[in-house]
This record gives C-alpha cells, structure tokens and sequence, in this order.
C-alpha cells in the first residue's frame, strides 16, 4: 500500500474577504499562516515524514508548504512547483464578492459557478489584466493552455495529467508525497481518482490547511481517504467553505 498526503493551503486574504480566487495570487492571512503550521505539527504528531513535495505557482500554496516543511523541519527537501497545480481558474469572477455576486444572480446560480462540474464561470476577455498571459511566471507555458476561465471538468483534465505523468511514478518508486494545492485542485483530484457522482462532488468543500490523507493501493488506485485532526473541528471548517456562496455570511 503507498499513502500520500494533500493539503489545500492556510487561510488567504481573499478567502477572509470572501472574494473569488482562482489564478489571483493572494497571501496569507495571519490565520492561514497559523493553519499551515498547525496542519504541520498534526502530520508531525502522526509521525509522518516526506521524500519530495510539491505545491502550484501560486504563493499561498508555497508559504503554506514551507510553514509545513519547516514544522517537520524538511526544508531541505526537493519542491516541485507547477502551473497544473493551480486552483481552477475563475474567469471573470476573479476578484469579484462571493456573497454580492449571489446577491446579484442568485445563490443557486453561483453554487452552479462554484460547485457544478461542466459550467465554466464567465471567461476573461483576453485583453482583460487579469488575464496570466503576460505574467511572466506562466511564459513557458503554452498560451494556448493558459485559461480564461475552466470548469471544475477542465480543471480535472490538467490535474490528472499532472496526476499520472509527475506523481504516479513518484509513488510506485515509494516516494514520500506531500501536495499543497488549493480547493478545486484537490476536488479535480478526488473527482479524478474516485470518479465520484456530481451529487457528491456538490457538497465535497475541502478545509483549509488539514492535511488529507489517501491510502492507495499496488496500482496506486484510491483505497480510502480521511483528514487528519480533530474531526468536529474539521466538519466546521468544510461546512465554512460551503458557506461562502451564501447571500448573507
Ligand atoms: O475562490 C476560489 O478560487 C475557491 C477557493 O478559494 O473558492 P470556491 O470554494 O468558491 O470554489
């Protein structure tokens, strides 16, 4: 059997405000910074240990990494960082409210945006600023490959090529993985690993920074999942999540 561990990063500026994310490239907020070391201390305590990680290019999927790394005092070990990590890409909603944005097209319109998994949110224009293009982070990336806005279905598509071209092999070598990635990045990965129905992929709200662990088997097929932590504790902060897309916090 191989186990590997996912995390969706600490707290972010925008989760605080409730602002859609995607590709933006908030920080921590002081709580997301706490998260991250607790997520650390909790893998500690469980006495897991890692041979590689990896994390998005994003900073809030780095920092929450390295306050992990540095809990398991792991620094040292090699990173590796990918685009295809990535949170889904949130188009145009980029930036925009959540809750406004729910009092303007309905909370049901905006549970679709955000949990559905063939609707992709409005997409950028292309002259639009925040489209990555010219961010000079993403310039060995293909331009056709950098979206506008993707769909969770999209989002599924790079992960699990990610999944089955980076990490597979890594594991069947019995490397020691450790993902930080963000919320729709790891429900891509779930949905792809399990091939879960959309009825349960609506109500699947990923907490941020508790470490997820998945237990797979010779063929580095899911066998079971479960967060590490103090359960009650967890449920609140996944139903938080869930939350976000009301009218009113
Ligand atoms: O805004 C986002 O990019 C994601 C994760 O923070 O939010 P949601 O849970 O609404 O998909």
């Amino acid at each position: 059997m191989y186990e590997i561990v996912l995390v969706r990063h600490g707290e972010s500026e925008y989760n605080k405000q409730n602002l859609f994310t995607g590709w933006s490239d908030p920080d921590l907020t002081e709580k997301g910074i706490q998260e991250a070391k607790e997520a650390g201390r909790t893998l500690k305590q469980a006495g897991y240990t890692f041979d590689l990680a990896f994390a998005s290019v994003l900073k809030r999927s780095i920092k929450t990494l390295n306050y992990i790394l540095e809990e398991l005092d792991l620094l040292w070990i090699p990173v590796q960082k990918s685009w295809k990590l990535n949170e889904r890409h949130y188009g145009a909603l980029q930036g925009l409210s959540k809750s406004e944005t729910a009092v303007k097209f309905g909370e049901e319109q905006l549970q679709i945006w955000r949990r559905s998994l063939s609707v992709r949110p409005p997409l950028l224009e292309p002259d639009d600023p925040r489209y990555a293009r010219n961010d000079i982070r993403y310039k060995d990336v293909r331009p056709g490959d950098i979206p506008r806005g993707e769909s969770l279905e999209d989002t599924v598509h790079r992960v699990g090529e990610f999944w089955n071209q980076r990490i597979v092999p890594l594991v069947m070598k019995k490397e020691r993985v450790l993902i930080s990635a963000h919320g729709n990045t790891l429900r891509a990965l779930i949905k792809y690993m399990e091939d879960i129905d959309e009825t349960a992929l609506l109500s699947l709200n990923i907490p941020t920074g508790v470490p997820l662990v998945y237990e797979l088997d010779e063929e580095v097929n899911p066998i079971r999942r479960f967060y590490l932590g103090e359960q009650e504790k967890i449920q609140v902060k996944a139903a938080e999540v869930a939350n976000q897309g009301k009218v009113s916090e």
